[in-house]
């Protein structure tokens, strides 16, 4: 991303949050201060139970901070998406009504919503599938239903919670292609949350590296000198990796 072109999408600033479980204070997440542009590829890279989720939930506003601000400095573009690491599509559900759920309940005309389903069911790679019921879909494919279901919503900033992180190997290597695919032809703001390394520094346009609970800010790298399509076993992205793997606090 060059930085003249860079627009703040949404600011944190010292957000903490602790939680009040079985009589003792619980701190999750430490002051945790970062800007995120607009349609940036943000990855958020922690060890597990780092508070990466609590993280994602405040943004989201499902969780309230303890301590600290979020600000969307354009308060028209605060609409967050969520994908999750099971994406809760509903099984009674096609893939198409799954896809278009969230219009339905905005009250957008079947014709119009349709449309702009159908066009995200394409871009998603489920083209035939409308009618299909999440029983009759692999894992992989159940995770592009909640994509296009997430985008068709409009969001500003769409939310990954480690959406990826059930799959196996072979399945998440093409998944990552895929939605990196979606996000150069439809481009939004993205936050990327994993506690995979190889993953981050595939996805990434600036990976954020938190520390083990309560997650503060280890690090930020940007990834700008590493050109898109990444290769896994290229020299910098396996030296991108190593570094990064001697700074993470737990070993995956
Ligand atoms: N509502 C809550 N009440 C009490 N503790 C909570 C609550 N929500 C989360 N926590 C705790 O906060 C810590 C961080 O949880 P979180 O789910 O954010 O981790 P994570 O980094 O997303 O983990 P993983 O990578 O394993 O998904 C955990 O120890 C969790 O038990």
């Amino acid at each position: 991303m060059d930085g003249k072109e860079k627009r703040v999408k949404l600011k944190l600033k010292n957000i903490s949050k602790s939680f009040y479980a079985r009589k003792e204070i619980f701190e999750a997440v430490n002051q945790i201060s970062m800007d995120v542009y607009e349609n940036e590829f943000l990855v958020i890279l922690g060890p597990g139970q780092c508070g990466k989720s609590v993280l994602l939930n405040m943004i989201s506003g499902l969780e309230e901070p303890t301590a600290g601000e979020i600000k969307f400095p354009n308060k028209d573009e605060k609409k967050v998406g969520f994908v999750f690491q099971k994406t809760a599509v509903f099984p009674w559900k096609t893939v198409m009504q799954n896809v278009e759920f969230s219009q339905e309940l905005k009250g957008v005309n079947k014709a119009e919503r349709r449309k702009q389903a159908q066009y995200l069911i394409g871009l998603v790679g489920l083209k035939g599938f409308e009618d299909s019921y999440p029983r009759q879909l692999s894992g992989g494919m159940k995770q592009r239903v909640g994509i296009a279901r997430a985008y068709c919503s409009n969001p500003d900033i769409l939310l990954m919670d480690e959406p990826f992180g059930a799959l196996d190997a072979q399945t998440r290597y093409q998944m990552e292609e895929e939605v990196l695919r979606i996000w150069e032809k439809e481009k939004r703001t993205v936050i990327f949350v994993t506690n995979n390394i190889e993953e981050a520094v595939y996805l990434g346009d600036r990976i954020i590296l938190l520390s083990e609970c309560p997650a503060s800010v280890k690090e930020i790298y940007p990834l700008k000198g590493l050109q898109r399509p990444r290769d896994y076993v290229d020299t910098e992205f396996l030296k991108m990796r190593e570094t990064i793997e001697k700074n993470m606090d737990l070993a995956l």
